[in-house]
C-alpha cells in the first residue's frame, strides 16, 4: 500500500561547530497536510526546512521524502516534481519580464534548450497566463518583475510554484518581509492552492496568529527539540506564552551570575 507519509524524519540531528541546531529529532507529516513550524529566533526551523528540502544533509538520523530516503534523490528533476520551495527573498529574477520567472518553473519538464529558448519566445505561455490569473496579476505578465511590490512578486513566486505542481511545498518565512494586509493575502492564496491542488504544505512562521488562524497543524520547535507539536485548534495561549518565554527566561539565567 502506497505510503500516506510526504516526510519521515527519525532521530535526525544536526550540529554546527558547537551548536547543536537540531537535537535528535523524530516526526511524520502526512500527505495533504498543512504544517506551519513556528519557534522563537535560533530555534532551528530553517535548519530542520532546510534538511526537508535536501538544501542541508542532517549529521545523524534519516529523513525520507514519500518512502524514499533523501540521499537516494540523485536526479534533480525527481526532486523538483516532489518538493517546491518558496522563500522570504523570492527568488525571481528582477530584471527578467514577469512571464519568464513563473515559466522557470516548468524548467524541471523542459530539456536545456526549450528553457533557454523560453528566456526569448516563451514557451506554453497560457499555463503561465493561467496562473497569473489564479493569484490576480495577468494584467503584469509583461512587467519587469522589479517594478513590482513584495507582495505582487511573492504572488509571481506562488504562480512560479503553481506551474511546477510540485507535490510538497516548503516555505521559509515566506511573508516575513510583507506588510500583514499582504501577508494575509498571500498566505490565503498559498493556502487555497495548496488545498485545491491536495498538496502538502511545510512553512515556518514568525506570527503565531497566522500560523493559527491559516494552518492545520503547528509544530513547536525550541532549542532545537520539538517543544509541542499539536492541530492549530488546540494551540492555547499558555501554550504559546512558554515557547516563547521560557526561552527568554533560560537566556536570562544563562546571563545571571551564580548565587554564592
Ligand atoms: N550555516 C550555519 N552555520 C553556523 N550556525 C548556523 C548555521 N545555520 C544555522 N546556524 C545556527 O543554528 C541555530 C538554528 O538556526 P536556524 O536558522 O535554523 O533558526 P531559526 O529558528 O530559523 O531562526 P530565525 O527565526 O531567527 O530565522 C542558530 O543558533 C543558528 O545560529
Amino acid at each position: 500500500m502506497e505510503s500516506t507519509d510526504a516526510f519521515t524524519l527519525e532521530n535526525v540531528e544536526k550540529t554546527y561547530g558547537e551548536m547543536k541546531a537540531i537535537s535528535p529529532l523524530s516526526l511524520s507529516i502526512k500527505k495533504g497536510e498543512v504544517t506551519a513550524i513556528i519557534g522563537p529566533s535560533g530555534a532551528g526551523k530553517t535548519t530542520l526546512l532546510n534538511m526537508l528540502s535536501t538544501i542541508e544533509t542532517p549529521d545523524n538520523g534519516t529523513i525520507k521524502i514519500a518512502e524514499k530516503r533523501t540521499s537516494e534523490y540523485r536526479n534533480p528533476k525527481e526532486l523538483a516534481k516532489k518538493v517546491g520551495i518558496i522563500r522570504q527573498q523570492f527568488d525571481l529574477v528582477g530584471s527578467l519580464p514577469v512571464i519568464h520567472n513563473v515559466l522557470v518553473g516548468r524548467f524541471t519538464d523542459w530539456g536545456f534548450w526549450k528553457s533557454f529558448w523560453s528566456f526569448f519566445f516563451p514557451q506554453e505561455k497560457d499555463i503561465a497566463i493561467q496562473a497569473l490569473q489564479r493569484v490576480g496579476l495577468a494584467d503584469k505578465m509583461y512587467d519587469r518583475t522589479s517594478k513590482l511590490s513584495g507582495g505582487e512578486q511573492q504572488r509571481v513566486a506562488l504562480a512560479r510554484l503553481l506551474v511546477q505542481r510540485p507535490e510538497i511545498i516548503l516555505a521559509d518565512e515566506p511573508v516575513s518581509s510583507l506588510d500583514p494586509a499582504r501577508a494575509e493575502d498571500v498566505l490565503n492564496i498559498l493556502i487555497q492552492i495548496v488545498k485545491e491542488e491536495k498538496q502538502t504544505l511545510v512553512t515556518s512562521l514568525h506570527s503565531v496568529e497566522l500560523a493559527r488562524n491559516y494552518f492545520d497543524r503547528i509544530i513547536a520547535v525550541r532549542e532545537g527539540k520539538i517543544y509541542f507539536d499539536q492541530r492549530a485548534a488546540e494551540v492555547s495561549d499558555a501554550d504559546l506564552t512558554n515557547l516563547y518565554q521560557l526561552t527568554e527566561l533560560n537566556e536570562h539565567a544563562d546571563k545571571t551570575p551564580p548565587l554564592s
